[in-house]
């Protein structure tokens, strides 16, 4: 609480007194600066002038003086045009968290010394006790919200004055990230989404269940076959090789290759995008957190490289089931039916939408999934009670359909689900929510009055923050996946739990992710033992250098052949 400022108007006749004592004092200056001229000033004393000069060399100092005036003045506007808008919340009668000059509130995520979830959990506790707050991002002010009702009345009820995600992307620039509907805005946002709503349900899922299963097999090799040292894994890279290949598969429609070779294209180019680096979290940050500067320096999330890569692969797809009539459940083929019905006009579903949908599952999807499953399996190889009970639930399901791995199995693990969820609570992939105010939507104050939240401000939500929080989930800490039991789940808010967000703009592949997540885990637990060992960390510290979260070292741990099935 030490730097929040929150607004007493008692405050305000001191704060008045001390503004006038620094007037009187700053009016003292310039009669000592005329005592010190009545002899010669510090700069003259020090400045060594020859005895006789001529008017020319008297002109370099002059020169100087005439610079440093010009950096003076330039600083001072400088100055303050970044400290203007550090009154913003005081003015409103919101309670805020006092920022510094040029980072606002956001220095630790920006200098890559804390993780940006962990940023706005300290800000989140820097606001106990208020319903939301004011912090700044740089020098602009932006809403943190923390009460569940109210995080529900901006997803759910009042959609409309918080339509868009606060991020911006030009598809000029950047053509398949442009294209994503997380960073769609308006009517193309809504087009986008509906035609792509349809291919994500989980009656369309189902079918592309055997191509998930098929990379599930691929899994138990790749265990069987590799590992340093034969049992020792790092979970983050193994599972980002699974839903590597299972994007392949369902969103490219080609055989993906990461669980054989860890370097093949598809796994190079996600690295090239989402690998822990301080340059590259801070692109990512900019894109995320500065947008418009992002917009004008033409910040590209998809490199050159990646789209003509993305690109190709399509066309290549495309062009061989065009010439031998191949027709296939996965995504691609739904966005080729779209192109098909849109007859590929600009106005329609056009080829380039193709690449770039295809793409939105790839960057909204495997990153973000693997995550979950890394956080899955080490919360189950730290816990090994609750892996016992998850490998029972998965032997007598698979026993009960013929040993295999099905997609109804994969519904009736109930166990697991709960398991899953938990880990979620504790490590959701994407720790904030970021929004933007679309239309003018008014807020109560703590002292009883009015704020109008403007147009253009963001609004973040710390997901990472609220399912951390005791008030929510007792000693938070904790891994218990019978907080996620029926009775359990209807004791608490249910805005106090969103790893997808909620509301019209959910994630829209919220369903998918967790088939591909349950299904990893279930053949993992099903063949394997994990445990921890030596480089296990006790506890996770997130890695700053990430945009998202991840554990600092990686999720080290041993898998072994089970020897009882
Ligand atoms: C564990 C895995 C995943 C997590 C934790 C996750 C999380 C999220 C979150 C928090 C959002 C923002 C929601 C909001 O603003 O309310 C989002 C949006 C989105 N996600 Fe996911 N996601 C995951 C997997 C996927 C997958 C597999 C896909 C694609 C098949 C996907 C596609 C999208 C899309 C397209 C959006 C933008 C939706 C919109 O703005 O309309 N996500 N996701």
């Amino acid at each position: 609480m030490a730097d929040m400022h929150r607004v007493k108007p008692s405050r305000s006749i001191a704060k008045h007194c001390s503004w006038k004592n620094r007037a009187v004092s700053a009016g003292r200056t310039p009669i000592q600066h005329n005592k010190k001229s009545r002899g010669q000033s510090t700069r003259e004393r020090n400045l060594k002038f020859p005895a006789t000069q001529s008017t020319n060399e008297m002109d370099v100092p002059f020169l100087g003086c005439w610079w440093a005036t010009a950096a003076l003045l330039l600083g001072g506007v400088l100055y303050v045009y970044l400290k203007r808008t550090h009154n913003y919340w005081r003015k409103r009668g919101v309670p805020y968290v006092k920022p510094l000059l040029l980072f606002g509130n956001l220095k630790d995520a920006m200098l890559g010394q804390k993780n940006l979830g962990e940023v706005y959990q300290d800000l989140y506790w820097k606001l106990d006790g208020y319903r939301y707050g004011g912090v700044f991002k740089f020098r602009q002010p932006s809403l943190l919200v923390r009460d569940p009702e109210l995080i529900k009345t901006i997803l759910v009820k009042e959609f409309n004055s918080f339509h868009d995600n606060d991020i911006e992307s030009d598809p000029e620039v950047d053509p398949l990230f442009g294209r994503n509907p997380f960073v769609l805005t308006g009517e193309r946002w809504k087009k986008t989404r509906s035609q792509l709503t349809p291919a994500l349900s989980l009656g369309k899922i189902k079918p592309y269940f055997p191509l998930i299963a098929e990379v599930c097999v691929e899994l138990t090799h790749c265990i069987e076959n590799s590992g340093a040292s034969g049992t020792e894994f790092e979970l983050k890279e193994l599972c980002t090789r699974y839903t590597t290949d299972v994007v392949a598969t369902c969103a490219f429609g080609i055989r993906g290759e990461g669980l054989q070779d860890p370097d093949c294209e598809l796994r190079q180019i996600g690295r090239e995008t989402f690998e822990p680096s301080f340059w590259k979290n801070m692109k990512v940050l900019i894109v995320m957190l500065l947008p418009r500067v992002a917009k004008f320096l033409k910040i590209r999330v998809v490199t050159q490289k990646m789209y003509k890569f993305l690109q190709r692969i399509v066309n290549e797809v495309m062009e061989y089931r065009e010439k031998n009539n191949v027709i296939r459940a996965d995504f691609l083929q739904h966005l080729i039916t779209l192109y098909k019905k849109g007859g590929g006009t600009a106005d329609g579903f056009t080829e380039e939408d193709i690449a770039a949908q295809a793409s939105t599952f790839f960057f909204d999807g495997y990153e973000t999934s693997s995550i979950a499953m890394a956080f899955g399996l080490y919360c189950l190889a730290v816990n090994p009670d609750v892996q016992t009970k998850i490998r029972e639930e998965v032997d007598s399901i698979l026993q009960k359909h013929g040993g295999e791995l099905t997609f109804d199995g994969i519904q009736e693990m109930t166990y697991l689900d709960m398991a899953l969820s938990e880990a979620l609570r504790m490590y959701p992939p994407a720790t904030t929510l970021m929004k933007v105010c679309t239309k003018p939507f008014e807020l109560e104050t703590p002292s009883g009055g009015t704020y109008e939240v403007e147009v253009g401000t963001p609004v973040a939500i710390p997901l990472y923050a609220i399912h951390n929080d005791p008030q929510h989930y007792p000693d938070p800490k904790r891994f218990d996946p019978e907080r996620f039991s029926e009775e359990n789940k209807n004791t608490r808010h249910r805005y106090s739990y969103l790893p997808f967000g909620d509301g019209p703009r959910m994630c829209l592949g919220f369903r998918f992710a967790l088939l591909q997540i349950k299904a990893g885990i279930a053949t993992v637990i099903f063949n394997f033992r994990i445990s921890p060992n030596k480089r296990t960390p006790v506890s996770v510290i997130p890695d700053p250098n990430y945009f998202m979260l991840a554990a600092k070292g990686g999720l080290w741990l041993d898998i072994k052949k089970r020897t009882d099935k």
